[in-house]
């Protein structure tokens, strides 16, 4: 059957992405308490440096949009991601008795790099409608993510509160605009750049998995 939306076009490229992030052993060690500290540690580290090169994908991708409320919308995005940074990863580093001096020295990861470089090289050099199927997983899957933990919580109160920012009303919001863009941009797409769309999404979601794998394993570089 041909997918009704863009969105949903998209969603199902990454669907077995999707089902295989839910039940990897970070997201059920979250929800059950038994993820050890020093993988949620090295998510929330890597988090840290990944975010700060969000915030700058979205920002390109808000310097591509033509609709100048798209504009304020991914710029407003932009400056969140900076906000979240500074805000709840600075409390959960420091629950986890670590500083941004501990944030600098750890360096950004294999998959945090790769993840980040590939989102900068399409916001940069791909069009909008490629930019903005590239930084979509990191929104959706998050979105998705938040609200099956949501269900549960966490027994660990770290955990827990870290999976309240996702599950959030505010994030349904959030996330319901940026779809809603997506949207709009389907409706005229050709169907090479639809494509590339669609290719970009699911490395981006692959990309999401591998993020919170490289977490569980506390990846380091083989070199
Ligand atoms: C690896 C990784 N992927 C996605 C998010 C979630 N996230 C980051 S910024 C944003 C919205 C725009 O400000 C959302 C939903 C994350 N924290 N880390």
């Amino acid at each position: 059957m041909t997918p009704s939306t863009f969105s949903q076009q998209l969603w199902d490229a990454a669907e077995p992405i999707y089902d295989a992030i839910l039940v990897h052993p970070f997201i059920t060690g979250l929800a059950d308490g038994t993820l050890p500290r020093e993988s949620f540690a090295y998510f929330i580290v890597q988090d840290s440096h990944y975010l700060r090169d969000y915030s700058r994908a979205l920002a390109l991708t808000a310097a591509r949009a033509h609709d100048e409320d798209e504009v304020a919308m991914f710029a407003d995005h932009a400056a969140n991601a900076i906000a979240v940074e500074r805000g709840l990863h600075a409390e959960l580093l420091g629950d986890l008795e670590l500083t941004s001096t501990d944030v600098d020295a750890a360096g950004s990861g294999p998959v945090t790099t790769a993840y980040m470089s590939y989102l900068t090289a399409v916001c940069a050099t791909g069009s909008y409608p490629e930019a903005v199927a590239t930084v979509l997983p990191c929104y959706w899957i998050y979105r998705q993510v938040g609200h099956v933990l949501e269900a549960g919580s966490s027994p660990d109160p770290l955990y827990a509160r870290w999976i309240a920012t996702y599950g959030s009303a505010e994030v349904d919001a959030i996330v319901d605009r940026v779809l809603s863009v997506t949207d709009r941009i389907g409706s005229d797409l050709g169907a090479a750049e639809r494509e590339r769309c669609v290719r970009h999404f699911r490395t981006t979601a692959r990309y999401e998995w591998m993020f919170w794998d490289a977490a569980y394993q506390r990846l380091p570089w083989p070199i």
